[in-house]
């Protein structure tokens, strides 16, 4: 493909390019091959503009950079926002793609959303993908990608990739970090959510108010002019700004939640199992089986339900998929009863609104005590931390504060901060799998308990740079055989 056509599909001014041909797209030199295009970012770590020359000397035919940069021996895309602008051209590059995409931001239940529209879909017969958290998950498998937003090449070659396997559906997840980045840009995108806004990467955005806008690029810029904005109606301020932004945009909007004008949530009823719904749509009331546990469970999957109806699956379908939903991976995923008949919970609340979620959602199952383990990551916002202590402390009956990727950071100073805002009832224990084993060892028959932080993750990463290690730990995995070893014990069984 000439690099002239690919930059006059994108919209942007080059000059030349007409015989160059291009072979491929790279924002790390390290990647570039002879007909790469190199997008040069000045990162958080390093600057990409240091490696132009490098990029050139592989075999780069153009580079994407800030008009300021120098470039020798290839065409400069001169561009102030130049990962946009990289964006868009490998959009054009990156064909044939699914013809129905969606995006779903928000501080929690990315994952959990996207996955639901995933499994909507493909109940109502489509060929659905998601790609987020968990990675990407097609009809037919599931490969981890490492970040929530793949990086920009990734994301683009990957979204072609599934069309060309015939998938035709795609919600993927828009973290902050991606948005602000350009990680997901180029593409036609139907329909966005907004799940819910509160504290989390602070580290990284500075203010509550810039972590807003990042998220916000989604409704301004990145979905298509006309399509539709999915917003969850939380009772917070912030969804309120988020809904007026759709409206500026001139977006359809379609709402979702106690106070949704397209879904509107009536009643809700735990039962052992899941919980019954009483939902009014299209001038319909409904009552719902939802075979999942938890309020926010039932957030996520009424928002999964307006995107599916928001891109034209039949709304029938739709209700019937509801009732019909598989748990998300790590998010209250239930990993194993104990000898004394305590249901041991997994879910991946890192934020204090998280905590709060889980632990509530666990509540109403409790006649005995509610007892939590969790810890803060490390290299990441440490304002979160004594508020999730808080949290804790005031909603569950007894804490253990441990690890959960420390990363760079001391791990004895994050449990510190951690346990500044909780109360009596917490206490610190180092290792994790310790910790998990003393609760279930110590949980009665009416007790449930919970292990946060972690959720679907497999490995405890310890140190950062170049003394960084990846230690196995999978906190369902580690319940199932600490219950096991329990009950063994508990049997007289010997080793
Ligand atoms: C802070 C952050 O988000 N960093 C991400 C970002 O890095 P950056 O653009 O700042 O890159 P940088 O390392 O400073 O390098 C600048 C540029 O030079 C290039 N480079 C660098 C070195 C070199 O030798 N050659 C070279 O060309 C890099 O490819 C890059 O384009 O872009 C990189 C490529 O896409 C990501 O790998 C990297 O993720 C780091 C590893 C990370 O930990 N990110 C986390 C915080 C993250 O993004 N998390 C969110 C999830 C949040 C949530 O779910 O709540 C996510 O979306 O995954
Ligand atoms: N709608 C919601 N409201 C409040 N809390 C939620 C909601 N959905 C999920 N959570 C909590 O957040 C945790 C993470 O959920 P999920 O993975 O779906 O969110 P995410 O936005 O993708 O997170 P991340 O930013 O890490 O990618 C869950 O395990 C649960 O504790
Ligand atoms: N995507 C989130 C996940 C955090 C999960 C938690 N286990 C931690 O390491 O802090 C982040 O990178 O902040
Ligand atoms: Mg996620």
């Amino acid at each position: 493909m000439k690099l002239a056509r690919l930059a006059e599909a994108a919209g942007i001014a080059i000059e030349g390019g007409e015989d160059i041909a291009v072979s491929g797209f790279a924002i790390d030199h390290r990647k570039v091959a002879p007909g790469t295009v190199f997008g040069a970012f000045q990162g958080s770590a390093v600057n990409g503009e240091d490696y132009i020359s490098q990029a050139v000397a592989a075999g780069a035919v153009a580079v994407v950079a800030q008009p300021e940069a120098t470039v020798e021996g290839a065409v400069h895309i001169a561009e102030d926002t130049p990962r946009r602008a990289f964006a868009l051209l490998a959009a054009q590059y990156f064909t044939p793609v699914p013809k129905t995409i969606v995006a779903v931001t928000g501080t929690n239940g990315k994952t959990s959303t996207v996955e639901m529209t995933r499994q909507l879909w493909r109940m109502a017969g489509e060929r659905a993908a998601s790609i987020g958290t968990l990675g990407v998950t097609t009809p037919d498998e599931s490969v981890s990608t490492g970040l929530t937003t793949p990086d920009i090449v990734t994301f683009l070659s990957n979204m072609s990739g599934l069309a060309r396997e015939g998938v035709t559906h795609v919600a993927y997840e828009a973290s902050s970090h991606g948005l602000s980045q350009y990680r997901n840009e180029g593409l036609p995108v139907a329909a966005a959510a907004f799940t819910n806004f509160s504290r989390d990467h602070l580290d990284y955005h500075g203010t509550m108010d810039e972590y807003f806008e990042a998220k916000m690029r989604l409704f301004d810029e990145v979905v298509d002019a006309g399509g539709t904005a999915v917003v969850w109606t939380g009772n917070s301020e912030w969804t309120a700004q988020a809904i007026e932004r759709a409206r500026q945009r001139e977006l359809r909007l379609f709402t979702v939640g106690e106070q949704g004008e397209d879904i509107r949530l009536r009643a809700r009823t735990p039962t052992q199992l899941g919980q019954e719904l009483e939902i009014e749509h299209a001038g319909e009331t409904r009552k719902l089986r939802l075979p999942l546990i938890g309020e926010y469970q039932v957030a996520n999957a009424l928002t999964a339900a307006g995107l599916a109806i928001a891109t034209g699956t039949d709304p029938a379908a739709v209700w019937d998929g509801v009732s019909r939903l598989q748990p998300v991976r790590g998010r209250l995923e239930r990993a194993v009863i104990t000898a004394t008949g305590a249901p041991v919970y997994v879910d991946y609340a890192h934020t204090p609104d998280a905590l709060e979620a889980a632990l509530a959602a666990l509540r109403p199952h409790v006649e005995g005590r509610l007892l939590c383990i969790f810890g803060a990551g490390g290299d990441r916002d440490t304002g979160k931390r004594a508020p999730m202590g808080e949290v804790a402390s005031r909603m569950a009956d007894a804490v253990i504060v441990t690890d959960d990727n420390p990363r760079g950071e001391d791990p004895a100073a994050i449990r510190g901060q951690v346990l500044e805002g909780a109360g009596d009832n917490a206490r610190e224990m180092a290792d994790r799998r310790e910790a998990i084993r003393e609760v279930i060892e110590s949980a009665a028959a009416k007790d449930i308990v919970l292990i946060a932080g972690k959720g679907h993750e497999t490995g405890q990463i310890i140190g950062s740079g170049e003394n960084m290690r990846v230690e196995p730990f999978d906190d369902v995995q580690v319940a199932r055989e600490c219950a096991a070893q329990i009950s063994k014990n508990a049997w007289g069984a010997t080793e």
